[in-house]
């Protein structure tokens, strides 16, 4: 195994051993490559799973649930209002205030959903991850969209600064674009790094001045765009947060786990 795959594998062990609730009865679990660790380190916990049931975030993390011998069961099953116990998934980058990038594997929509479903999102990733703000090592912003409107969409990507956003194909390229499990494409935009708290506080405005925006206001903006489905910026509140306030769930994680390049894990938890 790679010190990477070792990387994720360790920080996956003690996201779960802390935040694997007793008796769990409702988990998301998320996509891509570091969640694969995740299962593993809840069947390693060798906790009576039986009336739990796992919620996927796409075809990938559906199948992983089901060949790990656990209970999935689609967003679109679960009963109205319940809440899940807790998600854990993955991140493409993770900024100082735990805003993430989400959208590498074509899955943020379901993720995003089932993360805004639980009272604490968590998420795992290696020590590449970690970046002082978004979009300084992963350059673009996955964005998920009707593909009637993917066209409008990109011009108006371009409007707010985004420098070449492009539809991204598929593996074959004779498949034309890749399609997600919603049969939307997925739109790569890119935008310099954006700013976070601590440069606002710095007085720096985020108002998009040469295309440079806070988190918050760039993921809004896209998100109005007609035709955009779900933008893979998670910001805002977490999920105790959003409780406080009165609603459930929140995009933006209560504690990320990197598994950094010496074999520690370093836990960032939400301010
Ligand atoms: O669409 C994919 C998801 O957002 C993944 O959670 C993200 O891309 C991270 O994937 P990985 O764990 O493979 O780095």
């Amino acid at each position: 195994m790679s010190a990477v795959e070792k990387a994720k594998q360790a920080a996956a062990k003690v996201a779960v051993t802390n935040h694997y609730p007793k008796d769990a009865r409702w988990v998301g679990i998320g996509s891509g490559t570091t969640i694969v660790y995740v299962v593993e380190a809840i069947k390693a916990l060798g906790v009576d799973t039986s009336a739990t049931k796992y919620v996927p975030t796409g075809y990938q993390s559906k199948q992983l649930i089901i060949n790990a011998g656990l209970t999935a069961v689609e967003f679109d099953g679960i009963p109205p209002g319940t809440i899940l116990d807790v998600a854990f998934d993955g991140a493409d980058e993770v900024d100082e205030d735990l805003n993430c990038i989400k959208g590498g594997g074509a899955c943020l929509f379901q993720e995003k959903i089932v993360a805004m479903q639980a009272r604490e999102f968590i998420c795992v990733a290696d020590h590449r991850k970690l970046q002082p703000r978004l979009l300084t090592n992963w350059k673009t912003i996955p964005i998920e969209v009707a593909p009637i409107a993917a066209h409008r969409v990109i011009t108006k990507l371009q409007e707010l600064g985004s420098i070449d956003p492009i539809i991204r194909p598929s593996a074959s390229a004779k498949e034309g674009p890749l399609k997600t499990d919603q049969g939307f494409f997925i739109i790569d935009a890119p935008f310099p790094p954006m700013l976070i708290k601590s440069d606002l506080a710095a007085g720096q405005e985020g108002n998009g001045k040469e295309s440079i925006w806070a988190v918050d206001v760039l993921s809004r903006k896209i998100k109005e765009i007609a035709g955009v489905l779900e933008v893979g910026i998670f910001s805002g509140l977490t999920g105790p947060e959003a409780s406080a306030a009165g609603g459930i769930g929140g995009q933006r994680p209560v504690a990320a786990y990197f598994g950094m390049a010496d074999g520690s894990v370093s836990v960032r938890k939400a301010q």
